[in-house]
C-alpha cells in the first residue's frame, strides 16, 4: 500500500458547522413567530429509506425544526400518494417537504415530484425549480449537488475552469449538478458520463474533479484518476461486505482531495435539506413583515 496523498473532505464536521448556523437562524425565526416544519413522505418499508427519513427528523430536532412524518404502505396506488402530497401542500405547519426516493415500482416518481407545491419543494427536484436553476433565477437547490459544491469550496478545491466529470445521470445528483458547476459563479466545464459512455476511464482520467454517482461499487479505480484530482464519492451500494461507495480503495493514494463515503457528501445532503426548509421559512417571515397589517 502506498501513502495517502488526498486531503479527506470531512462531511460530518462541515455539516456541524451548517447546523450551528441553522440553529441561530431558527431562533431568529421563532422570535418573528415563524417555526419551520419539514414534512417527509415515506412509502413502504425499505430499511435504507426508513433510516434516511429517521435521520432527517433527528436532524430537525437538533436545529429546532418541526417534524411532520407521513408513512404509507408499500402497496398503495398513485391516488393515495397524491392525496398525501395534496395534504402537505396545504398544511400550514409544513414549510417544506420531500417524497423519499425511490418509490415502489407501481408509483410514478416524476408525477409525484410534479405534484409537490414548488414553493414547498425542499429537495429542489420539482420541474419548476430545476427550470429556475436552468434560467439562473432563485430556487431551492437540489441538496446533494449543493452539498458537493459546499464541500469542495470549504476545502478550497479550485473549481473555476476545472474539468468536472460526473458519472451517473440520476435525478438527485447527476442530472442537476452540471447546472450548478456551469453557473458563472462556478465556471467549470462539465462532462456527464453514464452507462452509454464509450471510454469511461479516458473521460475520468482527464478530470480535475470527479463526481462518482453511479451506484456501482468500486467503479472508479486508482488507475482512472489523474494525480492530484478531487474525487467525490456519492454512490452507495449495499453489498455482502456492507456499504460500498463508487470509489475503489487506493484512490486516496492518487487523488489530491477525496470526499469519502460514508462521511463525505451524505451528511451534507441532510444539512442542505434543512437549509432549504429554513430559507423558505425566512422568505415567509420576510413576506409577513412586508405585508401591511
Ligand atoms: N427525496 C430524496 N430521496 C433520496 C435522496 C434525496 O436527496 N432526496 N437521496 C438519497 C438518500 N438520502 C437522502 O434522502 C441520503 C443518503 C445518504 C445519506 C448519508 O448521510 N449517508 C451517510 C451514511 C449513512 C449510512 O451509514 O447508511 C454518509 O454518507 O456518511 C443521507 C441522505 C436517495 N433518496
Amino acid at each position: 500500500m502506498g501513502a495517502v496523498t488526498a486531503t479527506l473532505l470531512d462531511g460530518k464536521a462541515t455539516r456541524d458547522e451548517i447546523f450551528e448556523d441553522l440553529k441561530t437562524r431558527v431562533s431568529a425565526l421563532a422570535a418573528r413567530g415563524v417555526v419551520p416544519g419539514l414534512g417527509t413522505v415515506l412509502v413502504g418499508d425499505d430499511p435504507a429509506s426508513a433510516a434516511y427519513v429517521r435521520g432527517k427528523h433527528s436532524d430537525c430536532a437538533k436545529v429546532g425544526i418541526t417534524s411532520i412524518a407521513r408513512q404509507l404502505p408499500g402497496d398503495i396506488g398513485q391516488a393515495e400518494l397524491d392525496a398525501t402530497i395534496d395534504e402537505l401542500n396545504t398544511n400550514p405547519e409544513c414549510t417544506g417537504y420531500i417524497v423519499q426516493l425511490p418509490l415502489p415500482k407501481q408509483l410514478d416518481e416524476n408525477s409525484a415530484l410534479e405534484r409537490i407545491d414548488p414553493s414547498k419543494d425542499a429537495d429542489g427536484l420539482h420541474p419548476v425549480n430545476l427550470g429556475r436553476l436552468v434560467l439562473g433565477t432563485p430556487a431551492p437547490l437540489p441538496c446533494t449537488p449543493r452539498g458537493i459544491l459546499h464541500l469542495l469550496r470549504r476545502y478550497d478545491v479550485p473549481i473555476a475552469g476545472a474539468n468536472v466529470v460526473v458519472v451517473g445521470r440520476g435525478i438527485t445528483v447527476g442530472r442537476s449538478i452540471g447546472l450548478l458547476f456551469t453557473r458563472r459563479s462556478e465556471n467549470a466545464t462539465v462532462t456527464l458520463c453514464h452507462t452509454g459512455t464509450r471510454d469511461l476511464a479516458a473521460e475520468v482520467r482527464r478530470a480535475d474533479i470527479v463526481v462518482a454517482a453511479a451506484g456501482v461499487p468500486g467503479l472508479i479505480t486508482p488507475e482512472m484518476v489523474k494525480p492530484g484530482a478531487a474525487v467525490v464519492d456519492v454512490g452507495v451500494s449495499r453489498t455482502e461486505d456492507g456499504l460500498r461507495g463508487d470509489v475503489a480503495p487506493g484512490v486516496d493514494e492518487v487523488a489530491g482531495w477525496l470526499s469519502p463515503n460514508p462521511g463525505g457528501v451524505g451528511p451534507l445532503t441532510r444539512a442542505f435539506l434543512l437549509t432549504n426548509v429554513v430559507e423558505r421559512a425566512e422568505r415567509i417571515a420576510a413576506d409577513l413583515a412586508s405585508t401591511p397589517s
